[in-house]
């Protein structure tokens, strides 16, 4: 909620003119990187800040808890010794874990606060002046909902002056547009943050505040965060490029930016994926579901990524659920959310299912083929009706997510099969994309290959140009059974032993160019000399462990990429599996 004295900072704007500046935060708060304009509002050096919490900095009180805990604010007021800063919080967020965020540091307001007593109108009417230098467009009302003030900003947006609509009630001040939902928010007291609405025809980005005095909601703001939708683009775009973390100060690892993936991430010359491509872009922007299909590595989840970045679902969230990965008993709650007390552990308040934290957004529903039975039918009632009941509640909510599935299993054999539900097969693959296998478009591997290297440098501190011919011819004639995900992680090995400026056939692991004399499988081809020249060379739980690698390797790929079917034909579970695969993953991408 916006208290008084907050609303008053849009009056006498000091010092620093326009300039707003940006401060990018860690997850601790940590100031990981800030610009000359953030500097001089806060008035400390740059230098003096960088690596420094924001608060041993400033007096955050409450903000820290806000901040620490993801939620987005706008226009509140940061003290830092005598000065008062009005700053946005945005934060940035990472397979749904608060990573940081960035705070946009508005203005410096004045040392004095003016008197809280004095009521709505008189105060506003003090501040018209600077609310007419605001850039961004505000509006606000009084308890009844008629506008009592309105700055230029605003009025330019429905091409009228502020006159015209002060004094009229919200819900028809505003000619050609939504009805302002600023009525609702002093209903509920309750704030709505970054949401679209349409003024004039146009779609603008807004945020909506209570204003609240004594406990009591004496009026409403809103204020116009983006006039046009792509403003935003630009401004991910410009933070993107401000890419220093604390490792820039010789700190902390790589955080991911929110806007990693996009279409552009996605390499490949080849004709396939050249028109996927293009379909991506085409369906993108609809709200259709999709399903993706490719063998593991291929990049599916990329491509959901991708599709979520080109759609304008994109501010929203993007949220991942392995559907093989959860636990049979707790994916219904993981999806759903729970109610308070639904069961014994159940959290203080219940929990969000990932449904509702994707709404307005895109979730990705991976490995969808795994999903158990009773699951396939919760799942068709939210995509016919986008409504769910979370567990242990009686009171369906309605969500707004568009889905993204994907699988490396055969689906429609499964449907064959009876394990998966027709009815759901459909309403998944109204758009379907098929990714092929790395060995179906061998002609991407150089740009593939190209591409890590550029990657590897960056994280490496290295120069290494490129494969060289003998090397290429190895990758080139492999199999590629992992796909893109092996071939980026053969690349990440060759980076721990390359030297000079090209990765050598030696720098490449030594099992490529064995399963190319093999033929194409894991399995070493005679395994008593590979048995014999592993003893010794390793402890016994090491040598257990490689070869337990390969068997795991060996049975997917028999089974055709079916993670599901290889569990069965190894005789575990599909967690353990899991377990197996994501260890192996982990030690590929150490380079063990
Ligand atoms: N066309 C591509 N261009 C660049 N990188 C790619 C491409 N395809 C895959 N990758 C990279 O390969 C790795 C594996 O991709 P991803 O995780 O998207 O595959 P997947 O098909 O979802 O795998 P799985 O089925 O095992 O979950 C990632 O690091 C991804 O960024």
């Amino acid at each position: 909620m916006v208290q008084v004295a907050d609303i008053t900072g849009m009056e006498g704007t000091t010092g620093c003119g326009d300039a707003s500046g940006i401060v990018r935060l860690d997850a601790d708060l940590g100031i990981t990187y800030l610009d000359a304009a953030a500097a001089d509002l806060i008035g400390i050096p740059a230098e003096s800040l960088l690596g420094c919490g924001l608060d041993e900095v400033a007096d955050l009180s409450e903000l820290s808890t806000l901040m620490r805990s993801g939620t987005v604010f706008n226009n509140q007021v940061l003290q830092v010794g005598k000065r008062r800063l009005v700053c946005d919080f945005l934060p940035t967020m990472e397979s749904e874990q608060l990573v940081g965020g960035i705070l946009s540091v508005l203005r410096l307001l004045p040392e004095q606060l003016p008197d809280p007593s004095i009521d709505l109108r008189a105060l506003l009417q003090s501040g018209s002046a600077s609310l007419d230098l605001n850039y961004d467009g505000i509006v606000i009302v009084d308890r009844e909902g008629v506008v009592v003030m309105v700055n230029q900003a605003f009025a330019d947006i429905l091409d009228t002056t502020p006159n015209a609509i002060i004094g009229k009630h919200v819900s028809d001040a505003y000619p050609n547009s939504q009805s302002s939902k600023l009525p609702a928010v002093m209903e509920t007291a309750t704030p709505q943050i970054g949401i679209t609405h349409y003024l004039n025809g146009k779609q603008v980005y807004a945020s909506l505040y209570p204003i609240v005095k004594d406990g009591q909601v004496i009026g409403g703001v809103g204020k116009i965060l983006f006039k046009d939708i792509r403003e935003i683009t630009l401004i991910a775009n410009r933070l993107q490029g401000a890419s220093e973390t604390r490792a820039a100060a010789g700190n902390v690892a790589r955080k991911e930016s929110m806007s990693r993936y996009d279409v552009n991430s996605i390499v490949g010359q080849s004709k396939q994926m050249q028109d996927l491509k293009e379909s991506l872009l085409r369906v993108a922007s609809k709200n259709s579901n999709i399903l993706l299909l490719g063998e593991s590595g291929t990049g599916k989840e990329l491509f959901a990524h991708a599709i979520h970045a080109a759609s304008n679902r994109r501010y929203a969230q993007f949220v991942k659920v392995n559907c093989a990965a959860i636990p049979e008993h707790l994916l219904e709650s993981e999806l759903f959310g729970y109610a308070e007390g639904a069961f014994t552990g159940a959290r203080k308040g219940g929990q969000l299912g990932k449904f509702e934290q994707a709404h307005l957004g895109t979730i990705f529903l991976d490995e969808i083929g795994d999903m158990p039975l009773y699951m396939q039918a919760k799942m068709l009632r939210v995509l016919q009706e986008r409504e769910l009941t979370p567990l242990g509640s009686n009171a369906p909510k309605t969500v707004d997510v568009r889905v993204v599935a994907a699988t490396n299993s055969n689906l429609e054999a499964l449907v064959r099969e009876g394990k998966f539900r027709q009815d759901l097969y459909y309403r998944l693959k109204v758009v379907t994309l098929c990714i092929p296998a790395l060995r179906e478009r061998k002609e991407d591997i150089r740009a593939l290959s190209i591409n890590f290297i550029q990657q590897f440098n960056e994280e490496f501190g290295l120069e290494v140009q490129a494969l060289s011919l003998e090397a290429r011819d190895v990758v080139m004639h492999y199999d590629w059974p992992g796909n893109v995900r092996e071939l980026r992680n053969v690349i990440e090995s060759a980076f721990n032993v390359v030297t000079g400026p090209l990765i050598l056939k030696e720098h490449l692991p030594e099992q490529l160019s064995r399963m190319i004399q093999d033929g194409s499988s894991g399995i070493p081809h005679d395994i008593g000399p590979y048995l014999r020249a592993r003893l010794g060379s390793k402890p016994l739980p090491a040598i257990v462990e490689e070869f337990e690698k390969l068997l795991v390797e060996a049975a997917i790929e028999f089974c055709n990429g079916n993670k599901l079917q290889a569990a069965d034909l190894l005789g575990i579970s599909r967690q353990w599996l899991y377990k197996k695969l994501q260890k192996k993953h982990n030690d590929d991408s150490s380079g063990h």
